[in-house]
């Protein structure tokens, strides 16, 4: 049975990231090795694994700004970097990328105004974008004044202000405490389910991977596993998906080792 856009009901969304074969070498070294995924839409998708497998080659890959990327990579819908999407991705780097002698307020009318978004509405959607991140009070207080915390709630605030398809946040909790921790992961759910927006969260704490709705686990430039938290434990025998992340780096181990002898 088809519905009124003739796609069977069942049909599961279409993909948001879309790789195939994706292959990276950078100075030398194949930095990813033959990654192939679906990001699902509407997502809040993890990307976990340890410091230097690739994380942020491959979130660099997605949003078009990495050179030599070999393979197939679409996102929403089409080749990564086509100029269609640049006002659909969102990217908050791992360092801020804010103006340290503007107001936080100052930052987002600036950007808003570089994004195109008309004079009438950019006061609306800065405030919108502060309550957000829930830096409405520390709206006028210089950048270079704030916590390390609300510097980069500034520029996920940036990268809200376009309403993004899909936002791609590198290791955005890093050195967060645990109640501003929790308070973002609520407001990335928040975004994917009231925008309908696909979210790709880079980490290396494991603990993070159960606010995720699906992980990405990857090793070495390799993708250990694409799933859903209780899926991966089921799938291992374990409690945690650290857990179950260090029994999918001995299997791949000892599949290394069985290819070399
Ligand atoms: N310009 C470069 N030339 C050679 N190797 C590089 C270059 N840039 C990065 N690499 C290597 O590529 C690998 C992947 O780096 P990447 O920054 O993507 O990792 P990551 O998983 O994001 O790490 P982290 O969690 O520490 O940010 C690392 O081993 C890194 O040393």
């Amino acid at each position: 049975m088809m519905n009124n856009s003739g796609v069977p009901p069942s049909a599961p969304p279409p993909a948001a990231v879309q790789a195939r074969d994706l292959r990276v070498v950078r100075g030398g070294r194949t930095v990813l090795d033959g990654l192939a995924f679906d990001v699902p839409a509407g997502t809040v998708t993890g990307l976990l694994g340890p410091s230097g497998c690739g994380k942020s080659t491959l979130m660099r890959a997605i949003v078009g700004t990495q050179a030599k990327v070999a393979g197939r990579l679409d996102v929403l819908g089409a080749p990564a970097g086509s100029a269609a999407l640049r006002s659909r991705v969102g990217y908050v780097t791992q360092s801020p990328s804010v103006y340290l002698d503007l107001t936080a307020r100052q930052n987002l009318d600036y950007f808003a105004a570089v994004l195109g978004i008309p004079r009438r509405d950019r006061a609306g959607t800065v405030d919108r974008a502060l309550a957000d991140v829930d830096l409405t009070s520390h709206a006028d207080a210089l950048t270079g004044n704030l916590s390390g915390g609300q510097l980069s709630r500034v520029s996920l605030a940036v990268a809200l202000l376009g309403t993004p398809d899909l936002l791609v946040l590198d290791e955005p909790t890093v050195g967060l405490d645990p109640v501003l921790r929790r308070d973002l992961w609520d407001l990335f759910h928040r975004i994917a389910r009231e925008r309908g927006a696909t979210l790709l969260i880079s980490s290396h704490v494991m603990d993070e991977a159960d606010r995720c709705s699906r992980l990405l686990l990857m090793r070495a430039g390799r993708l250990l596993a694409d799933d859903t938290p209780d899926a991966l434990r089921a799938r291992t025998a374990t409690t945690s998906v650290e857990d179950a992340f260090l029994h999918l780096v001995d299997d791949a181990r000892a599949q290394e080792e069985a290819a070399r002898t």
